[in-house]
């Protein structure tokens, strides 16, 4: 077996077992971790001076990003969210509060606002990924679409190397991700236990 298909297969096995591990939390471990995250999030320095965030709405038991998309909002932050496009690669758009999100496939909740397209992201001075795991090096496991793997090879070819920072619960800092090629490496994680950066 190649190394490649054997990360594609080790990276099925760990979503699995974290996506069930998700599952379990009660709505108050997710509501005591988001507001948590919260607090570390809007006081990381990545933050503090970025004009333009790229963020998402989490929804289900994914790590709370909603009550820092409001306080970036609420500070003049021109934040960005994902638009989920057929292939699976990302549109963006605004997020101008609460109200204008909408509901979308798979769950999701996505900006109502206009479809800036997939080079916004480029725009960002920060970008807040989501992620089921991540390891000592900033090796992260997404869900498996690949979008925000596009999102990192886009960043990489345009030369712009915005701070990556990945929300997740404690249990979710793992030894090791497995990885394949095409895998890029984030810089920061923040769990309810604190901040963690990433030297590569
Ligand atoms: N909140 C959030 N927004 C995001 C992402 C994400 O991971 N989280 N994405 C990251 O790339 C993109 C959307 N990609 C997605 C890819 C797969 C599934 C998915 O498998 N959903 C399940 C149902 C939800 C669940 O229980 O986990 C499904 O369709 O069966 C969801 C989003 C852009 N927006
Ligand atoms: N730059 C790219 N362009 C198009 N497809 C890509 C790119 N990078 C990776 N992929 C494809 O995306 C699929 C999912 O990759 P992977 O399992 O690494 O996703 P992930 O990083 O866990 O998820 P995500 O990026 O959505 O958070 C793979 O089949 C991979 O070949």
């Amino acid at each position: 077996m190649s190394t490649e298909s054997s990360g594609k297969a080790a990276k099925a096995t760990l979503r699995a077992e974290l996506l069930e591990a998700r599952r379990r939390l009660t709505a108050d471990d997710a509501q005591g971790a988001a507001a948590v995250l919260a607090e570390r999030a809007i006081g990381l320095g990545e933050l503090t001076g970025a004009g333009t965030v790229a963020a998402y709405v989490s929804v289900g038991r994914e790590p709370g990003t909603r009550v820092l998309l409001d306080a970036l909002h609420a500070r003049g932050v021109r934040v960005l969210l994902p638009v989920l496009l057929a292939d699976n690669d990302l549109d963006w758009a605004a997020y101008e509060g609460a109200e204008r999100l909408v509901r979308a496939g798979r769950g999701l909740l996505e900006p109502a606002g206009a479809r800036l397209g997939p080079e916004a992201v480029l725009e960002a001075d920060a970008v807040l990924l989501p992620g089921l795991a991540v390891d000592g090096r900033g090796m992260r496991l997404g869900r498996g679409g690949g979008s925000y793997d596009r999102v990192l090879a886009r960043l990489a070819h345009a030369r712009v190397q915005p701070p990556l920072v990945v929300l997740l619960y404690d249990h979710e800092v793992v030894a090791r991700v497995p990885e394949e090629p095409h895998d890029h490496l984030v810089h920061a994680v923040v769990t309810p236990s604190g901040v963690r950066r990433f030297t590569a």
